[in-house]
């Protein structure tokens, strides 16, 4: 039996300022998906205890939250590390909901080798979760032929993205607004962006601020402790060379979801 959700139109209410509209679903910008950055931390911070390894970070509550946070969006999105570690499902499991997230998997290197004993399409096989959209840095004639089969079969595709942007370790990476425009080509007008960690701290340099719409926190009352998966923008100076704040929310709330705290806000002034 696959697990079934609730969440409360009390609770749903406290989050509508943060989230798309129920009418248009669309961003305050016409030409681009509105974007939530949501996951949940441990109190230092840390997705996960250490790379690869889940970790349950939510209680029910704000388990339940996530998910009805995933009935709002077109897309989910996250990055190939996550994918890779965790086998996630990417689906909304409240019972009530009517639509489901297109999972989005940033993988510029092409490091996944979609299986049909993945998580993501078993439920898309069985009508509980739609299959993803892989965005690459790979030309689509280099792509395998069985992985795109794979995908391709289940409903899912790879979408080629260019990657030439320069990230951490001299990995290449994307720029987030043509992420983002490739969302809006395959007319996804909204997404929450999960994480990992990677893919959050390119999200918060100062240059893709204007892109977040809302940000959306779980924090569990938790250390997990050294060594974990941590959330920490690069850091920002001004022309003195001062370290500066990287970023700060504005629109604050605080909404208690059971022991957790759910912290809602916006990234724009
Ligand atoms: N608590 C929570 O809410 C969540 C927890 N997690 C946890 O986070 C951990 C994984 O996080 P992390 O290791 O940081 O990995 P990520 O999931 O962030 O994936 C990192 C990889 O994604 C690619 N990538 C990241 N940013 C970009 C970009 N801007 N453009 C192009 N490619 C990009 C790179 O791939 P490449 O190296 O191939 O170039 C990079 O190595 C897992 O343990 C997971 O459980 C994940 C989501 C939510
Ligand atoms: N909101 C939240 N709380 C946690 O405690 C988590 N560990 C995560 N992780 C994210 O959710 C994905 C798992 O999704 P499924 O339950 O398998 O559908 C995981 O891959 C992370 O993106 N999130």
């Amino acid at each position: 039996m696959s697990e079934q959700l609730t969440f409360a139109p009390s609770s749903a209410a406290l989050l509508e300022p943060y989230l798309p509209s129920l009418h248009n679903g669309s961003s305050p910008s016409p030409s681009r998906p509105f974007v939530t950055l949501t996951f949940a931390t441990s109190l230092d911070s840390s997705l996960s205890l250490a790379p690869g390894v889940r970790t349950r970070l939510s209680g029910p509550d704000s388990k339940a939250m996530t998910h009805y946070l995933r009935s709002r969006h077109s897309a989910i999105l996250v990055g190939i590390s996550t994918l890779l570690a965790d086998d996630p499902g990417l689906n909304c499991r409240i019972s009530s909901a009517t639509s489901q997230p297109r999972p989005i998997i940033i993988d510029p290197h092409l490091r996944w080798k979609p299986s049909g004993s993945d998580k993501v399409l078993q439920l898309c096989r069985k009508g509980q979760g739609l299959a993803p959209y892989v965005l690459t840095g790979v030309s689509i004639s280099d792509i395998p032929q069985e992985s795109s089969a794979v995908l391709y079969d289940h409903g899912g595709k790879f979408i080629h993205a260019d990657s030439s942007a320069p990230g951490p370790n001299g990995r290449s990476r994307f720029d987030w607004n043509d992420i983002l425009n490739a969302l809006e080509r395959e007319s996804l007008s909204s997404v929450m962006v999960e994480g990992g960690a990677q893919i959050i701290n390119s999200l918060l340099e100062p240059k893709y601020h204007d892109l977040v719409d809302s940000v959306i926190v779980t924090i569990a009352p938790t250390w997990l402790g050294q060594g974990g998966v941590v959330v920490s923008p690069g850091r920002v100076h001004d022309e003195n060379g001062v370290p500066l704040p990287a970023a700060r929310l504005s629109n604050v709330q605080w909404h208690p979801f059971g022991e957790d705290v759910v912290l809602c806000g916006t990234l724009r002034s």
